[in-house]
Formats: C-alpha cells, structure tokens, sequence
C-alpha cells in the first residue's frame, strides 16, 4: 500500500474545479515530481493533500487513512507536512528561530532534531543567527525544508522548491531533497524545471488541464516521445 493514494480527486478553490480527476500515489521513501504546462493544475494537485482545496470527489489515503477534507493542522499532525512556494521562512528571524518555529508543534526534546536539520544542511550551521531575510533564495529554501523538518514528516511536499534558483543551487536542493529522503522521509514535489527533476526523482506525473495524462519513472517519461514534444520542448 502506498503512503500517499489520491484517487480521482476533483476539486478547486472556488465553484469551479481546477482538478479534474487527479490521481497520485507516493511509495515509502520515493521522490515522486509533478511536471506540466502552467496552469496545469500541479500546485492545486499538491495543495489538495494538504487540505487546502474544496475537494468535491474522489479521495485522499494517507498512511492507510483517509484524510479527505480534513483541515491542514490535523493533516501535519497526522505527518504530512507543506512548504509553499512562496513566503515559506519567517524573513524577521534568524535560521535558527526559524527551525524553532518549525518544532513549536511538537513537544519533548527538540535536540535530536535540530541535531538532523544541521546535518542536513550544514552551510546553515554557520549562518544560525544570520536572519532568513538576509539570505540567498537557495539558503532561504534549505531554511523552509528544514523548519519543515523539524516536524518529523513521514511525506514532505515541496511547492517549486527550485523556482528563481541557479542551476548550482537547484542541483544542491535536489541533492538536499535525496539525502531527506535517505533519512526516510517521502517526498511530493511539483517542478517547472521538468527536464532535471524527472532526471533526478524516482517517478513522475504530467497533468495537463487538471488531469493525469501521463506517468511512469523519471527515466520512462525522459524518454517518452509524446513527453517530450509536448511537456519538455522538443
Ligand atoms: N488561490 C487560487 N484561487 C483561485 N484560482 C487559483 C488559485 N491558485 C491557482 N488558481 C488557478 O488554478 C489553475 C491551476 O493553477 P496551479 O497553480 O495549480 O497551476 P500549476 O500547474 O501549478 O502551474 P504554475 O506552474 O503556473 O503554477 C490556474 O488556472 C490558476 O489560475
């Protein structure tokens, strides 16, 4: 059984539905990405696991329960958790208040976990008491995966988490996004840079209009003639 089964969704923010008829699945410890054309539907898709849309069919499994409809604070309780594409640090405080924020939900001792955000991210170690405003985009990225992190997720969503970066930091953050995954935490995450992130991820979906229209492994769709005339120019 996959961690994560989204079967057939439909839904949207208002009346209309932007979804479809939307279905993902996310295995123990996979990367998985969302590829597509602008307007496609892939944050929305994202957004519907973390309880942030009107969802009007099919439903969400999450860990073998159902979680259609819940609100977002009970999903993150439950283990999943989201890191928007934009406004996703706190720009007024530093790195480290950051990831402080970040284990406010949890109680006991937080040592072992800022302990694993650290060593996930050690050019942050230094730049502790740095303000996150005071960043680059790519630090200020690793802040929001980390204060994320702190939470202990079994499935971490990633909204774009490479968008406005150089192609040295984008390959840092797909780096980044591996060794979470090694710690053993899944991963969701919606792309433009289609081309890199099927090369690096396990397996991907392309929605196109709110809908699947195709999936398999990164490798698979790379190759995929259809892919790649319509989705990866040419
Ligand atoms: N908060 C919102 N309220 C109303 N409509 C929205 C909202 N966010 C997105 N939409 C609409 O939903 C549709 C899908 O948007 P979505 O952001 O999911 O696309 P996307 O595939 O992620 O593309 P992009 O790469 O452009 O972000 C678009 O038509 C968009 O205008």
């Amino acid at each position: 059984m996959p961690l994560l089964d989204m079967r057939d969704v439909r839904g949207g923010y208002g009346d209309a539905d932007i979804l479809q008829g939307v279905s993902i699945t996310v295995a123990e410890k996979e990367i998985v990405v969302i590829v597509g054309p602008n307007g496609a539907g892939k944050s929305t898709a994202m957004k519907a696991v973390f309880g942030l849309l009107n969802v009007r069919g099919g439903q969400i499994v999450f860990d073998g329960e159902e979680i259609t409809g819940w609100a977002p604070n009970r999903i993150v309780q439950r283990g999943v958790c989201y890191v928007p594409q934009v406004d996703n640090v706190f720009r007024e405080m530093t790195v480290h208040e950051n990831f402080e924020m970040g284990g406010f939900l949890r109680s006991g001792d937080l040592s072992a976990a800022y302990d694993r955000v650290y060593q996930l991210f050690p050019d942050l170690k230094a730049k502790r008491r740095n303000l996150a405003g005071d960043l680059s985009g790519g630090q200020r990225q690793m802040v929001a995966m980390g204060r994320a992190l702190m939470l202990d997720p079994k499935l971490l969503l990633l909204d774009e988490p490479t968008a406005g970066l150089s192609p040295k930091y984008m390959e840092q953050i797909f780096q980044i996004t591996r060794d979470v995954r090694d710690a053993g935490v899944s991963i969701l995450l919606v792309e433009q840079h289609a081309k890199q992130a099927l090369a690096f991820c396990d397996r991907g979906y392309v929605l196109a209009t709110g809908a699947n229209r195709h999936e398999g492994t990164g490798q698979a769709l790379l190759a995929d003639r259809e892919v790649a005339e319509m989705f990866l120019g040419g």
